[in-house]
């Protein structure tokens, strides 16, 4: 097929031979590849059948040949536009970059629409029109339309063409494929944009972690628990402000990173017996289960508990270091001390009450029977006393009991348990007893309270006292018997005359 052929028609831009011999001109210089659509497609290739025209001279087809051969070796893209836009000649290599064959860029009526990509045609245009008018030429990037729909970015440079009279005759655009550089430049914008989220999602995060540290500490500060946490490496990691007030540290002390051996060596001097809380702690460290409350005693009376876990890592992973709880419960020792008083002492006289007598007498005989010993038991009762409350009032009379019982327990020894039983009855319960030692006793309490002297509205007042004795396993066989047995022995002691003591019977 040979493109002077009249009956060739393209049917892509459904030229007829008006432009066949424009395409005829362009291949006779390029002449690589023309694509003539008609109902097929036909592809001729002008490389193998190219032949200079007909009617030459041997020079100018010389000339041709070597122009040819020029053209057909440009890498970047080369074209030239007249200067009212139309293209007149364009180099062969527009084809690597968009499947397109120069000839059907020179036979469309609209070769710019088809070579660039619709989003840069109107830019494309406009600086043709500015290059023209201002006469400057403009270095630019813009995307080349691929056949296959794919883009192909180039960068090149408009510049003007003149003709010999000076005359502008049209625009040449001189570009280079920049595809590579311009999927390099997205690669490192998509990786930047990738590492901006990142940045920003770790931004994020560290504020919501900050947020919650923060959220934490004023948690951690505001309750009355020490908190202190020892990483694995024995240093202190964390700490309260509760934490500091117990052990005694400066409010502004900073703890971080201090050694618990250093940390224990601060708070030895404040502790009652360190050694013993040290010896808690080295025991404790080798657990990794919750350990049991440990009250920690301090030398000012402070009274602390500790209670320490490990804390674990990960999954599976080994302990990260150790929290050690602490809560001062001094108050609350003494309020429950106080509670227990109240339960068990007489207000009066601060004597244990009947209560805490039973509990005792129960204790006594068991250890007793235990140890194969005996407990001895006086009961006593004042004589006199009522005169003493009517003559000189109730206030009088109870000044009587305190010292009484002030009296008896300076005649007791110290495993000796001294019981008000109610009104003016009162009991001593001895532990080891025999009947010989506790009539000894007695005979010391009868003698000791007769002697107790008082004086109330300028006159002296005394009163005596009553005592039975009665003696386990002698004359019982259990706290009851034992009760009764010393009642029985008191009462015969008053009705002997009182102010005297009487050994149970047998
Ligand atoms: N001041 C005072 N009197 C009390 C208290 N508890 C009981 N009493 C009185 O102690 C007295 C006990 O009575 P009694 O045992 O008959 O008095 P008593 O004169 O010692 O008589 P005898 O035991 O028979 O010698 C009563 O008057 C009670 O009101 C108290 O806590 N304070």
């Amino acid at each position: 097929m040979h493109c002077r052929s009249a009956s060739v028609i393209c049917t892509t831009c459904s030229a007829g031979p008006r432009y066949l011999s424009k395409v005829y001109d362009w291949a006779s210089i390029h002449s690589r590849a023309l694509v003539i659509r008609s109902p097929g497609v036909v592809r001729v290739n002008w490389l193998r059948r190219w032949k200079p025209p007909v009617g030459l001279a041997p020079a100018e087809a010389s000339e041709l040949a070597l122009l040819r051969n020029v053209t057909a070796g440009i890498h970047g893209i080369e074209a030239i536009f007249t200067r009212d836009g139309r293209l007149q000649w364009i180099s062969p290599s527009i084809e690597r970059l968009t499947a397109r064959a120069p000839a059907e860029y020179l036979c469309a009526d609209d070769p710019l629409s088809l070579m660039v990509h619709s989003a840069d045609l109107s830019y494309c245009r406009r600086v043709i029109e500015e290059i023209v008018s201002t006469q400057v030429g403009r270095d630019f990037e813009l995307r080349l339309q691929h056949q296959d729909g794919r883009i192909n970015w180039v960068a090149g440079h408009w510049r003007l063409m003149f003709d010999d009279a000076g005359v502008v005759s049209g625009v040449r655009l001189s570009a280079e494929d920049i595809q590579v550089r311009k999927e390099t430049e997205y690669t490192l914008l998509e990786t930047v944009a990738e590492l901006r989220r990142a940045q920003a999602l770790r931004e994020h995060y560290l504020t919501r972690s900050n947020d919650e540290r923060h959220r934490l500490s004023a948690l951690l500060n505001v309750i009355r628990l020490g908190i202190l946490f020892i990483d694995r490496d024995h240093r202190v990691l964390y700490y309260n402000k509760a934490m500091l007030d117990m052990w005694g540290f400066p409010p502004g002390e900073n703890l971080i990173g201090m050694r618990d051996v250093v940390l224990h060596s601060r708070v030895a001097p404040l502790l009652a017996d360190p050694a013993s809380y040290f010896a808690h702690v080295e025991q404790v460290m080798t657990t990794t289960a919750v350990s049991e409350p440990y009250e920690i005693v301090f030398r000012d009376e402070r009274v602390v508990t500790d209670l320490s876990a490990e804390v674990e890592g990960d999954e599976g992973g080994q302990g990260i270091g150790r929290v050690w709880i602490y809560e001062d419960i001094t108050e609350r020792k003494r309020v429950a001390g106080q509670l227990i008083a109240l339960a068990e002492r007489d207000p009066l006289t601060n004597l244990f009450n009947r209560r805490r007598f039973h509990e005792e007498l129960e204790r006594l005989l068991a250890d007793g029977e235990r140890r194969d010993s005996g407990v001895g038991l006086l009961t006593f009762d004042l004589d006199g006393f009522k005169p003493i409350n009517d003559r000189y009032g109730h206030q009088a009379g109870d000044e009587v009991l305190i010292g009484l019982a002030e009296g008896v327990r300076r005649i007791i020894r110290r495993n000796e348990l001294f019981f008000r039983l109610g009104g003016d009855e009162f009991a001593v319960l001895v532990p080891d007893a025999t009947p010989e030692a506790l009539s000894e006793l007695a005979a010391r309490v009868v003698e000791g309270v007769g002697a107790l002297q008082f004086h109330f509205s300028g006159q002296a007042a005394s009163v005596t006292a009553s005592i039975g004795a009665a003696c386990y396993p002698l004359h019982a066989v259990d706290g009851e018997s034992l009760m009764a047995a010393a009642d029985a022995a008191m009462y015969r002691a008053k009705a002997a005359g009182r102010n005297c003591w009487t050994l149970a019977e047998r």
